[in-house]
C-alpha cells in the first residue's frame, strides 16, 4: 500500500487517479511515500523520512526546498503548462480591467441609489470619468515566453495588440508556438521603453527576485500598465509604489495582495487566482497524480524539475526493479553494480540518466535483491536513495 499526503486542496479527478485498493490517500498521516502540495510553503516543514517523492500540481516551486530534495534524493515534479491557459484568461481580464476601468466603473455603478430615472441621468452625467482605450494597436511586452508568456503573447496578438516578447533562455519548443508576430526585443528595460502594458511569466529564482527594480523602472512609458501573475517577489513593491505615485505606472494588477499594497492607488490585487479554475485545478492534479504513480511504481521520472527523465519498460523477465539516486560522479554505476553483484544477481537491463549534480539509475534484476544488499547499497558513498519496486505485471 503506498501512502500519499495532501498539503493543499488537490482536485477530486486528480486523487481517483491513485487506485483505493493499493494506495492510501489523506491531509495527515504517518509514514507518506509521497506528498501533494500546491502554495504550502515546505521551506517550513519537517518531511518525514519515508517520503520518495514531492508532487507539486502547478508550475511554480518556489515554496519547495528543491536543492534538499535533492541531496536526499527526492524527486520534485510540477505541471508545466497544465494551468497556463487559466492564467492566460486572468492576465487577459487585467488588461481589460485597466483599458476600460472595469473595477471602479463597476463600483460607482453599485453606489447609484434613486429611482430607475434618476440612476440613469447619473450614468449619462458621470460615465464619462471611466472613459478608456482599445487595446488594438497598443504594444503589450511579455517577460518570460514559457507555457503562460506564449499564450499570453498569441492571444493578445490576437486581440490586435502590437505584441514583444523577452526570453534568453526560451525552449526550442516554445519558439515554435510563438505567433510569428511576436517581436523578440533583446532586454527588460527595452520591453519597458517600448510598451503600453508589460505582463511577467517568469519563475521566482535568484535571477529573477525583484527583476523589476527602481532602476528598470525609470525606463517604463509614462503609465506603463504593469501586470505580475508571476510571484510577488519578482517586483520591488516599494519601487512600483514609488513608480505609481510618480504616475510612471498607471496600474499595477498583481496576483499577490501585500500590506504595503493594500492601500496604493492604481492597485488591483486579486487572491492568487491565477489557477483557480475547475479546468486547471484538474489538469494539474491529474497530471501530478500520474507523474507520481508512475515513479513509486515504475521508477519512471517525467516532468521533475531537479532529476532526468527516466523511461524503461520492466523488462518482463526481471524479478524486481532497483531505483537509485546517486551524485553524477565518476564510479557510480561500478559501485552500484559491485553491491549488486553481493547477491550475486543478474541485470537483464539498465537504465542510467544525469541532469546537473545527480543521476539515476534503474536496473532490471533477474532475481530479488535482499535487504542487507539494499542497505549496503544506501550507505554507499554517492548514494541518495535507493528503493526496489516489485512490479506489478
Ligand atoms: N498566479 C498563479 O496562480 C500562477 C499560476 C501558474 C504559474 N504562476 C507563476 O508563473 C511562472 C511561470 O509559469 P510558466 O508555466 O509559464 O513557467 P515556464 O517554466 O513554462 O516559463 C517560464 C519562462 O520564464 C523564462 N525566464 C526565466 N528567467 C527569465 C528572465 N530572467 N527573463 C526572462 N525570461 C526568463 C524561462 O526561460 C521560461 O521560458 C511560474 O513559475 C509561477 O511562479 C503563477
Ligand atoms: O495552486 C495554486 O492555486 C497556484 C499555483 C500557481 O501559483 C503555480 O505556480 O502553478
Amino acid at each position: 500500500m503506498y501512502k500519499i499526503l495532501t498539503l493543499n486542496n488537490i482536485a477530486v479527478a486528480g486523487l481517483a487517479r491513485f487506485p483505493r485498493e493499493s494506495y492510501e490517500v489523506a491531509s495527515e498521516m504517518q509514514h507518506p511515500d509521497a506528498v501533494l502540495v500546491r502554495s504550502f510553503d515546505m521551506h517550513r516543514w519537517d518531511c518525514p523520512d519515508t517520503v520518495k517523492a514531492i508532487g507539486r500540481a502547478g508550475a511554480g516551486v518556489n515554496n519547495i526546498p528543491v536543492a534538499s530534495f535533492t541531496q536526499r534524493g527526492i524527486p520534485v515534479f510540477n505541471t508545466p503548462g497544465a494551468n497556463a491557459n487559466a492564467v492566460k484568461e486572468l492576465v487577459l481580464s487585467g488588461l481589460f480591467i485597466a483599458a476600460r476601468n472595469l473595477l471602479s466603473a463597476a463600483a460607482f455603478t453599485q453606489q447609484l441609489t434613486g429611482t430607475d430615472q434618476h440612476i440613469n441621468e447619473q450614468v449619462e452625467q458621470l460615465k464619462k470619468q471611466f472613459v478608456g482605450f482599445e487595446l488594438a494597436g497598443r504594444t503589450l511586452g511579455v517577460i518570460g515566453l514559457g507555457a503562460i508568456g506564449v499564450k499570453v503573447a498569441n492571444a493578445a496578438e490576437a486581440l490586435g495588440m502590437n505584441v514583444i516578447g523577452y526570453d534568453p533562455h526560451i525552449t526550442v519548443s516554445n519558439a515554435w508556438k510563438l505567433s510569428a508576430n511576436v517581436k523578440n526585443v533583446s532586454s527588460v528595460e527595452e520591453v519597458l521603453r517600448k510598451s503600453e502594458f508589460v505582463s511577467l511569466h517568469v519563475p521566482l529564482v535568484d535571477g529573477t527576485r525583484q527583476l523589476l527594480n527602481a532602476d528598470r523602472l525609470e525606463h517604463a512609458k509614462t503609465g506603463l500598465v504593469l501586470l505580475n501573475f508571476s510571484r510577488q517577489a519578482i517586483v520591488d513593491e516599494t519601487a512600483v509604489c514609488a513608480a505609481l505615485n510618480k504616475g510612471k505606472l498607471s496600474h499595477y494588477i498583481c496576483d499577490f495582495p501585500s500590506n504595503q499594497l493594500q492601500q496604493q492607488k492604481g492597485v488591483i490585487t486579486f487572491p492568487h487566482l491565477g489557477a483557480s479554475t475547475r479546468e486547471a485545478e484538474e489538469n494539474c492534479a491529474v497530471m501530478v497524480a500520474d507523474q507520481i504513480r508512475q515513479f513509486l511504481e515504475q521508477g519512471l521520472i517525467s516532468y521533475s524539475v531537479n532529476f532526468p527523465d527516466m523511461d524503461m519498460p520492466i523488462n518482463e523477465s526481471c524479478a524486481c526493479r532497483l531505483f537509485v539516486a546517486n551524485a553524477n560522479v565518476p564510479h557510480m554505476i561500478e559501485r552500484i553494480s559491485s553491491t549488486v553483484a553481493r547477491d550475486n544477481v543478474n541485470i537483464v537491463d539498465m537504465l542510467n540518466r544525469s541532469r546537473g549534480d545527480v543521476a539515476c539509475t534503474l536496473l532490471d534484476l533477474a532475481t530479488p535483491l535482499s535487504e542487507a544488499t539494499l542497505a549496503v547499497l544506501k550507505n554507499t558513498e554517492g548514494v541518495l536513495s535507493a528503493r526496489v519496486l516489485t512490479p506489478n505485471y
